[in-house]
């Protein structure tokens, strides 16, 4: 076949995509007609796995799983608007990874909300001036979040989804890499790259600022400085990437929590955040450990944060495998509170197997 014919078949099927397309964002339409009948959650994370796993299984080739998983969560970006125009706060500027995380996982047809800091992802929430809210909780390198361990303490928001995106840091100036005396970035990304600062730099002074994209946005507007942040944070703001890939381990992966007013249904890969406080007695932390090991629920995720309201007494947040409505944890969860001064549940939530 010529280009022209094999052009004129691309162009056949891309008319036939479409119809099917719109074929598909009909019957959304209804499902969005139905949920507002029944005031259910518009953003339904046990289906949107459900939904890409059924993808995943029917691809027989040549294109990549990736692929056709973006494309199909560009399609689910879309579902929202015709269902009910989604808002999502994450902490901005525009340009910061959380930024990113959100806009891989929510695509480009949902409203999103840049706010100044974690904490107001979570108030946003609370006060329902957005539907969802994606905050960093872990680094592969450099551990806890602390903004976001103390908002889960105290703010009464849900845990609905979790994302995996890998982290690539890079220092962003308009002058050259001997003439940088001050360096803007968010702490953890300091410590994420903490190795090559102390090999690069003798005099340099870090300074903390909210996010990487607000370090980006200052480093622009002041002389002999710089930021450490992204590639978009770069373009946004006109910086140049004077050294890139500049994190201590190279793997350096970071995991955020979706937020909301509800968590999501089982799927049968699910995971559950807790947290809960112990009195400063001998063994109250491993009598609650062991009513997990006796239920068999088995961890991945374990912090502590001061109780801030008594000296040596603890908030922990755990995260384990499995769902709050099954049996075996619901038991283990009511027996554990026993050994507890307080036990909340943050939410259930699909597994995250995969990066962005
Ligand atoms: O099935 C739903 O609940 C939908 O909202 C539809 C849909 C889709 O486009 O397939 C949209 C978004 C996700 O939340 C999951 C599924």
């Amino acid at each position: 076949m010529s280009l022209d014919d094999l052009r004129n078949r691309i162009d056949e099927i891309d008319l036939e995509l479409v119809k099917l397309l719109n074929e598909r964002a009909r019957v959304v339409v209804e499902v969005g007609k139905l949920k507002s009948r029944t005031d259910g959650p518009i953003y339904a994370p046990d289906r949107e796995k459900q939904v890409l796993a059924k993808i995943r299984r029917a691809n027989q080739g040549p294109l990549p799983d990736r692929t056709l998983v973006a494309i199909w969560r560009e399609l689910m970006s879309g579902s929202f608007v015709l269902e009910k125009p989604l808002r999502i706060a994450y902490l901005g500027p525009a340009g910061s990874f959380s930024h990113t995380a959100a806009m891989l996982k929510f695509g480009q047809s949902v409203e999103y909300e840049p706010l100044a800091d974690i904490r107001s992802v979570f108030d946003e929430i609370s006060k329902e001036h957005c539907d969802l809210g994606i905050v960093p909780i872990e680094n592969s390198t450099g551990g806890g979040v602390i903004e976001t361990l103390d908002a889960l303490i105290e703010t009464d928001v849900k845990v609905c989804a979790e994302v995996l995106m890998a982290v690539h840091h890079n220092l962003l100036a308009n002058c050259l890499l001997e003439d940088v005396e001050k360096i803007y970035s968010k702490p953890e990304v300091f410590a994420q790259c903490r190795n090559w600062l102390t090999a690069t730099f003798k005099e340099a002074k870090t300074i903390p600022v909210a996010s990487t994209a607000r370090a980006a946005q200052m480093a622009a507007e002041e002389p002999n400085t710089a930021a450490i942040g992204s590639k978009i944070a770069a373009e946004l703001y006109g910086l140049k990437m004077i050294c890139e890939n500049i994190e201590d381990i190279a793997n350096n992966i970071t995991r955020f929590l979706v937020v909301s007013k509800e968590d999501a249904k089982p799927t049968g890969e699910d995971k559950t955040a807790i947290l809960f406080s112990t009195a400063h007695k001998a063994g109250a932390l491993a009598d609650v450990l062991e009513v997990f090991k006796k239920y068999n629920i088995n961890m991945t995720n374990i912090e502590s944060r001061p109780s801030k309201k008594r000296g040596w007494e603890y908030y922990f947040f755990v995260d384990f495998l499995g769902h709050h409505t099954e049996e075996r944890i619901q038991i283990g969860l009511e027996e554990s509170r026993q050994h507890c001064l307080q036990l909340s549940i943050l939410g259930s939530f699909p597994r995250a197997t995969e990066l962005l």
